[in-house]
């Protein structure tokens, strides 16, 4: 039986020192400041939005949520855009996805200062991650909490031979540089690659991040693999169900994250952190 990796619980401790960071920033006169846009009423959206802003407050920081109806012009969004990167109270600005169709994503994230781009969606901020560049930049939230969830369950990456199935900028794109970076061997994958399910058998490591519910089983995996379920899917009973079907996945994988309470409670608690780590660099400048 596989080892439970509890996002849940490495999440409240991650929360419990982005705190202390917070008042020790804020004693020094720089509360950390975030500002969130939401754009349209996507009842998954609202509640995330809501639960970035509440948990901001709640560890002690400034937290602005703006809201814009679903009719919004792309030049709204970058005015609003332009006026937080000019707000010296902000430290980290994000844009929760997904957005209305008038509404071009890679240009209004484009459009963050980079030294502000939480989300570390922004195409400067992607080609550093890429580029492995050393320094501190922000890197994006979900691939960033599963690197922190690895290192608290110290499973090392180095010569791993890691299977990650999505190719988004959001999860797998990211994720698969993090560990490129990390000295892994790593397939970037697709529900449209040839004979995906042989190539998960040869994985040590795997990240599944597709929003197809069960897509993987035990089947698919290799005995003692390293299972990582980003997947977010409500069932008609309103039952949350990951990528990855857990019962017969944690009988073949060595560790795997459940859902929910694996990789979900990792984003928020790392927006907070990385909402934190800007601000201390921002009176760095950047180091
Ligand atoms: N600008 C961004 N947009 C989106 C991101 C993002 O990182 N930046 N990620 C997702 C949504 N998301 C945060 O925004 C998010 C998803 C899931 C969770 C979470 O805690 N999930 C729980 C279950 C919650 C539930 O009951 O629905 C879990 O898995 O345990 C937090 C944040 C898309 N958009």
């Amino acid at each position: 039986m596989a080892i439970i990796l509890d996002g849940k619980g490495t999440a409240a401790k991650i929360n419990e020192a982005t705190k202390l960071k917070a008042n020790e920033l804020t004693a020094q006169g720089v509360q950390p400041g975030i500002a969130v846009i939401l754009v349209g009423d996507d009842p998954a959206s609202q509640i995330y939005t809501r639960n970035k802003h509440r948990k901001a407050v709640n560890l002690g920081m400034k937290s602005i949520l703006k809201k814009f109806p679903s009719s919004v012009s792309q030049d709204e969004i970058l005015n609003e855009v332009e006026k937080l990167n000019q707000d010296d109270s902000i430290h980290a600005i994000l844009i929760q996805l997904p957005l209305p169709a008038q509404i071009d994503a890679t240009t209004v994230t484009n459009a963050i200062d980079p030294k502000k781009d939480v989300d570390g969606f922004s195409s400067v901020n992607l080609g550093k991650l890429f580029g492995n560049q050393a320094g501190n930049y922000p890197v994006a939230c979900t691939p960033k909490g599963i690197m922190t969830i690895l290192r608290e369950y110290k499973i090392d990456l180095s010569g791993k031979d890691v299977v990650v199935v999505g190719r988004s900028v959001l999860v797998g794109r990211p994720v698969a540089a993090l560990m490129i970076n990390q000295d892994a061997t790593v397939t970037l994958a697709g529900i449209k690659t040839n004979n995906l399910k042989a190539l998960t058998k040869t994985a040590d490591i795997i990240v599944v991040a597709t929003g197809v519910a069960n897509l993987i089983s035990g089947n698919d995996l290799k005995e003692g693999a390293v299972v990582i379920d980003v997947g977010i899917n409500r069932g008609e009973d309103g039952k949350l169900t990951g990528d990855v079907d857990f019962e017969s996945a944690s009988k073949v994988a060595s560790a795997i994250t459940p859902v929910p309470g694996g990789v979900g409670p990792m984003t928020i608690a790392t927006l907070m952190q990385q909402t934190v780590e800007l601000a201390q660099w921002s009176i760095n400048n950047g180091k």
